[in-house]
């Protein structure tokens, strides 16, 4: 390449039979160059192609001129592959063979492995064979010599892989999981996702496309992501982390049914989904949170989180000044709201637990990173008006402007079944006798006193009371949130897709 004064680097470039000047600006490091065939019309660019240097995947010499060669003028160069340091170079990566349609193998064989060897990344895969091989695995191996973990699956493999991960760093920073109050040591060490599950909601909600080949971009080109999760505890022992939905009721009732039926497929979410629906159950309990209050968004914003996020990183900066002057602790004086009642659905999200069944999903302005979680509770409502909320997660209308649906940005946030309740206030009460799930008082009053079960990134989770807490940032991502299209010549404009 000649290089004209003004930083910018100018060669030919062969598209085909067809030749075109190709520029390589130093600043702010952008290689541009135009359709050898005159624009199509209705293009706006113009035929100008603009690709970031940070986001060229690998550079390959296809033939070289002999005499050029000999004369010491060109230099064959080995594969140059690493444009920028956060590139990884190895990876640990678990395949679900039986996630989602049970494509997870041949998805990552086919379309994401001949990119990892282009970029000459080296791979060390594990194809799982029970549950919780991963999870186990992740305590035995030599974590530190990856540059990521990738796991190719669905949510629930996603789950298995950050706990597995999260309770690994813990272990050798020695932390012990089951004290809530204890400050978790942060993962530098980032989780890729290609999707291969049922709902892959955090996937869509991190990267805005199921899509395998995007996501192996996102991990090639270094991108990262931090991720809030959810710490869930019961007496003093640790359950399990959230990130994407921790649901009571409508959600867990649809997840302990549709487990039955894994061998339907994704179509199993369909059929526990109406069932549930139609069952409309309603469950009785205490939910109580404290609202939060370092957080620069609300619930109800038409705003939501994007690549490079402003809510997410003014939070941020705010939980670091509040640890400068060591006010992190501050939070535990706050003010508690209590709110007592039949709900149809508790479900908090630390995202907005968007996925192709619900584009915008259960929480549209949910932050991914801002440390709090969106709190939605759907009170007893008939089921005409339960269907009203369901199907606005569908199209534009606010699922939150119905009077028997309240949400509340939140930190922390504990639940307790009624039957819970009634049972440690009988403790004390010795002579009084249960009538298993109906109420003691009144037999036949068949009030509904019977429990739900937690959604928990869709692993199920059996615990009639929990406290749960927002661990700002705990993890980190391949992936660099949804982008907003503003500049159409660097990215195809009808998809998210990155080009390679
Ligand atoms: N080899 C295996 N055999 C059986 N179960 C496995 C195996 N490997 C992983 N699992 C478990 O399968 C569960 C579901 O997997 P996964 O999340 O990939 O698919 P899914 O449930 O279809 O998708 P989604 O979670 O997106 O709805 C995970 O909880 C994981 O622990
Ligand atoms: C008449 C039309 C009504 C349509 C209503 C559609 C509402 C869809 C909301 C979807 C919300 C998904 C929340 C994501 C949860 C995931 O962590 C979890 C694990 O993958 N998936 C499920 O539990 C699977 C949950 C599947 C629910 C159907
Ligand atoms: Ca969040």
């Amino acid at each position: 390449m000649e290089q004209p004064p003004g930083g910018r680097l100018v060669s030919s470039l062969l598209l085909g039979p067809r030749g075109c000047e190709v520029t390589l600006e130093r600043e702010p490091g952008l290689l541009r160059w135009r359709d050898p065939q005159p624009p199509r019309r209705g293009r706006s660019s113009g035929g100008e192609n603009v690709v970031p240097a940070s986001e060229i995947i690998a550079v390959e010499e296809t033939e070289i001129d002999k005499k050029q060669c000999d004369s010491g003028k060109w230099q064959k160069m080995s594969k140059p592959h690493a444009f920028t340091e956060s590139r990884p170079k190895q990876l640990l990566v678990y395949i679900n063979p039986y996630g989602g349609k049970r494509q997870g193998k041949r998805i990552y064989e086919q379309k994401v492995a001949p990119l990892f060897h282009l970029a000459s990344i080296s791979t060390d895969v594990v194809i799982t064979e029970h549950a919780n091989h991963a999870k186990d695995n992740l305590f035995e191996v030599n974590i530190y010599k990856y540059d990521g973990i990738v796991c190719v699956g669905g949510d629930g493999m996603f789950s298995e892989v950050m706990h597995g991960l999260i309770g690994r760093i813990q272990k050798d920073s020695g932390i012990d999981q089951n004290n809530p109050k204890t400050p978790l040591a942060q993962c530098s060490i980032r989780i890729g996702i290609i999707p291969a599950g049922s709902t892959d909601c955090i996937c869509y909600a991190t990267v805005g496309i199921v899509d395998p080949e995007t996501s192996a971009l996102h991990i090639i080109v270094g991108d990262c992501q931090p991720l809030d999760v959810s710490s869930i505890h019961h007496n003093n022992t640790f359950l399990k982390y959230s990130v994407s939905l921790l649901g009571y009721g409508f959600y867990g009732d649809i997840l302990r049914d549709s487990e039955k039926k894994r061998w339907m497929g994704p179509a199993r979410y369909d059929f526990s989904g109406f069932k549930t629906f139609l069952s409309h159950q309603y469950y009785e309990g205490t939910v109580s949170f404290q609202p939060a209050k370092g957080t620069v968004g609300s619930p109800r914003d038409k705003e939501s989180c994007r690549t490079g996020c402003r809510i997410c990183r003014q939070t941020k900066q705010l939980e670091e000044q509040q640890k400068n002057y060591g006010l992190e602790h501050k939070e535990v004086e706050d003010e508690w709201k209590v709110i007592k009642g039949k709900f149809l659905a508790i479900n908090a999200v630390n995202m907005s637990c968007a996925c192709p069944r619900s584009p915008k999903g259960l929480s549209p302005a949910a932050h991914l990173a801002d440390g709090s979680a969106d709190l939605i509770l759907v009170r007893k409502c008939s089921r005409f008006n339960f269907l009203r909320y369901l199907v606005r997660h569908t199209n534009q209308d606010d699922q939150f402007d119905f009077p028997f649906v309240d949400v509340y940005r939140v930190k922390r946030f504990q639940f307790m079944s009624k039957q819970l309740e009634d049972n440690e206030s009988d403790i004390k009460d010795v002579g009084k006798k249960r009538f298993g799930q109906f109420c003691s008082d009144h037999p036949a009053c068949c009030c509904n006193l019977a429990n739900s079960t937690w959604n928990c990134d869709g692993e199920t989770l059996d615990s009639s009371a929990v406290e749960v807490k927002v661990r700002c940032q705990l993890v980190k991502l391949f992936a660099r949130g949804i982008e907003n299209y503003k500049d159409e010549t660097a990215y195809n404009s009808s998809s998210n897709e990155l080009l390679s």
